[in-house]
């Protein structure tokens, strides 16, 4: 499956933050998207999640047009927020057959390294990288074809973080993916193709040094 995204344009006030940007999403494809802090990488995803109204935007799946509004419904675009979205009094094994409905897949969570050893508490009492995390397994293992991140490494211990990328790399092939976090070594290492988010356009980048080149990491300008 294609997503396409053309000439998205996104204003805050006077403060435009994306500027006519177009990207691409192939099933089969992980995408990253690096910016500075406040660069629009949230509100990229809002938009195509349909939790956010561009000024303007042609968006489409296979060429037909996409109303982001109909995502939930459609479970086309599987999206983790910066900020929790659980319910806090569930016990995380009550949770997970309410967010999944496929056997299978709950099981994929449920036998996930760890959380075995969490899945008896609520999820007001879990730390917030194991929520994240949780919050990342949850997602990741729905059926929807694309799949957004949005810092998905953040608060997380490292072993986690080797976790989700197995399991970015896992999915890698049956979904299209996009992921932006400030881990940009770790999310490098999943993408198979880049881009940097500079004065609300997309620019594609190529090598590590482009980050630099971008103003994305310090050096050379
Ligand atoms: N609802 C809103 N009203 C006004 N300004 C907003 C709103 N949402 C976001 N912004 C502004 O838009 C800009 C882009 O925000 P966004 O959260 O998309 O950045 P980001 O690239 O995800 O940053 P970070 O790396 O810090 O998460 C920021 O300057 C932010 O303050």
């Amino acid at each position: 499956m294609l997503l396409e995204v053309k000439k998205i344009e996104k204003n805050f006030g006077t403060r435009a933050i994306l500027k006519q940007g177009s990207l691409e999403l192939r099933t089969g494809e992980t995408v990253g998207i690096f910016g500075r802090n406040g660069a629009g990488k949230s509100t990229l995803m809002k938009i195509l999640f349909g939790t956010m109204r561009a000024n303007a935007s042609s968006l489409y799946i296979d060429s037909i047009p996409f109303n982001p509004s109909t995502n939930i419904a459609g479970k086309l675009i599987a999206y983790l927020p910066q900020h929790s979205f659980l319910p806090r009094g569930l016990k995380v094994r009550d949770l997970i057959p309410l967010i999944i409905s496929d056997g299978e897949r709950q099981n994929q969570v449920f036998y996930s390294p760890g959380v075995a050893s969490f899945d008896n508490q609520r999820i007001g009492s879990l730390s917030l990288g194991i929520l994240k995390y949780l919050e990342f397994l949850l997602l990741a293992y729905l059926d929807h074809p694309f799949l957004m991140l949005d810092e998905p490494f953040s608060m997380i211990d490292p072993l986690y973080h080797e976790i989700i990328k197995k399991v970015i790399l896992s999915l890698r092939a049956s979904k299209g993916i996009l992921v932006t976090d400030h881990y940009y070594d770790t999310v490098w290492d999943v993408t198979t193709r880049n881009y940097v988010l500079v004065d609300g356009s997309l620019s594609l980048i190529k090598a590590k040094d482009d980050l630099s080149t971008y103003g994305y990491l310090p050096g050379r300008k």
